[in-house]
């Protein structure tokens, strides 16, 4: 029989991300083959597996906990918030359709079978699956056809752990209460709750502890300290949007936070250079003085750039353009510093045509069919200053975009991609304006080249009088790899690991 444990939170942010992905590990390292698993992800931070299927990144970095690929089949269903009121619904790595939110509910029911399919053929590969929910499982009104709270809890008969926030505040309230609010039969799925984000003084949290156990009846599996650990989780990530401490690191970047930004998570391998601080330009906010200004991916590359418009931050990024400083688009951010965007067929938001930051030579227009790959590729561009020595670099990442990109003017190509989805091609890609100082790619993840991001870094450590310097780090994976690690070891020694595999054994 398979076996199998769902981790459900008290609310979103609660941690469940991360401790699914260290149970993924400890499982792994015990001896275990253990698959990650949540049905639905709403997330504009996506990523693209080796078949070019999309799914969310959760899943992704679990997976990478759990010592295997990502596979579509551990986040089968991925909505993509594309404005205010709709979303692109994405099954099993493909665009369905942009549905609203009514719309979207009256077709959940159909969804159960597709998930219940793909639940059992994944996990008959597996020995334990660590099952994430989203949210609270306590959202009354959601409660009927819910698939990936409950709903997802009975459909692969799973034992569940409720996990509570006590950095938020409220944990015992919100732990009782989410109790109360299940029914019976809910109630008596889950087996334990685990309280996350301590910080102080365990001997003062222990008699609530105690208490706590004695209202809902089953016990605290253990209480996880506060911790600093660097994995792409976005609710840790939203904590470090609001981080403002004062750098005093040589190479300031500036991301601007898009109304629609997409992977953002593009961004996170800059913790791994010493050098660098990343500051996030958030909505009311202006742009610093930074050495390099990204403008990330956007979902709504069209209204994102009205945004920058109205807000005067277009501006901005003109003034920084003449002081030379170095500006780098990916994705919505590259289609948005070219000259033109059309949208005939009103994939984004029903502009038909606008103009861009300009400062690219290059034409986007929307098509109806979505680009996802991976991608392999090699830098083409030569030249001085920022990008000097770039030429030959090996770069791999991915590519989701409805926009196609044309050059047309005096901008080059930047790069060339050899191959995609496994099979060997020669196009080129990206674009470098003619003074050398904007670039633009489809490519996330880009970043992620080590060799390359470090290149680029001495690159404005020169242009600023400073000596280059070399990557603690020699890969990202080798980076990400002792975060896991760290995180698996924190929960290990905090929570009752005997329990868990006795709830895991018992089952239901
Ligand atoms: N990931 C992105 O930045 C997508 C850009 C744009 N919305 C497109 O689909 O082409």
């Amino acid at each position: 029989m398979k076996k199998s444990i769902m981790f459900q939170g008290t609310g979103s942010g609660v941690g469940k991300s991360l401790i699914t992905a260290a149970f993924c590990r400890i499982f792994k390292d015990d001896g275990y083959k253990t698959v990650p698993f949540k049905s639905q992800n709403m997330a504009l931070n996506s990523f693209i597996t080796k078949e070019g299927l999309e799914m969310g990144r959760a899943q992704v970095f679990q997976a990478e906990a759990a010592r295997i690929e990502p596979d579509v089949r551990m986040n089968p269903i991925l909505l993509k918030p594309t404005t205010d009121k709709k979303a692109q619904v994405i099954f099993k790595g493909k665009v369905h359709k942009n549905m609203d939110a009514q719309e979207y509910h009256k077709f959940k029911p159909q969804l159960e079978n597709m998930i219940k399919e793909i639940y059992e053929e994944l996990t008959s590969e597996y020995d334990i699956c660590v099952l994430e929910g989203a949210g609270s499982p306590a959202e009354i009104n959601l409660r009927e056809n819910d698939i990936v709270n409950m709903g997802m809890a009975k459909l692969s008969n799973s034992p569940v752990v409720l996990i509570g926030d006590i950095d938020k505040g409220g944990v015992f309230a919100s732990l009782a209460g989410t109790m109360m609010l299940l029914n019976e039969e809910e109630r008596s799925r889950v087996k334990g709750v685990i309280i996350n984000k301590f910080r102080g003084d365990i001997k003062i949290l222990e008699p609530g502890l105690k208490m706590l156990e004695d209202i809902i009846k089953i016990p605290v599996l253990g209480v996880i300290p506060y911790s600093d650990i660097n994995i792409e989780d976005e609710d840790s990530l939203s904590e470090i949007f609001k981080r403002r401490s004062k750098s005093n690191k040589e190479i300031n970047i500036e991301v601007l936070y898009l109304p629609h930004v997409s992977n953002f998570t593009d961004f996170n391998v800059f913790q791994t250079q010493e050098d660098v601080n990343v500051r996030y330009v958030l909505r009311g906010e202006s742009i610093g003085n930074p050495d390099i200004l990204i403008i990330p991916g956007s979902k709504n590359t069209i209204e994102d750039l009205i945004y920058l418009r109205e807000s005067g931050i277009e501006e901005e990024i003109k003034a920084l353009h003449k002081k030379g400083k170095l500006i780098f688009g990916i994705c919505g951010g590259y289609q948005m510093l070219g000259k033109k965007l059309y949208d005939p067929k009103g994939v984004e938001c029903g502009i038909k045509e606008i103009d861009g930051i300009g400062f690219l030579d290059i034409e986007t227009v929307f098509e109806d069919e979505k680009v996802t790959t991976q991608v392999k590729g090699i830098i083409e561009y030569e030249g001085s200053g920022y990008l000097e020595g770039l030429k030959g670099c090996n770069i791999e990442g991915y590519e989701i975009h409805m926009g196609r990109s044309k050059l047309c003017g005096e901008s080059v190509y930047f790069d060339r991609i050899n191959e995609r989805l496994g099979k060997i091609t020669s196009d080129l890609e990206g674009a470098v304006n003619s003074q050398g100082n904007v670039v633009g790619t489809y490519i996330h993840g880009i970043f992620d080249n080590i060799n390359f991001t470090r290149k680029l870094l001495n690159n404005v450590r020169k242009s600023k009088g400073l000596g280059e310097i070399e990557s603690s780090v020699e890969s990202f994976s080798e980076f990400k790899e002792k975060e896991y690690n760290k995180l698996a070891n924190i929960v290990k020694s905090n929570v009752d690991m005997n329990k868990i595999y006795e709830i895991i054994e018992s089952g239901v």
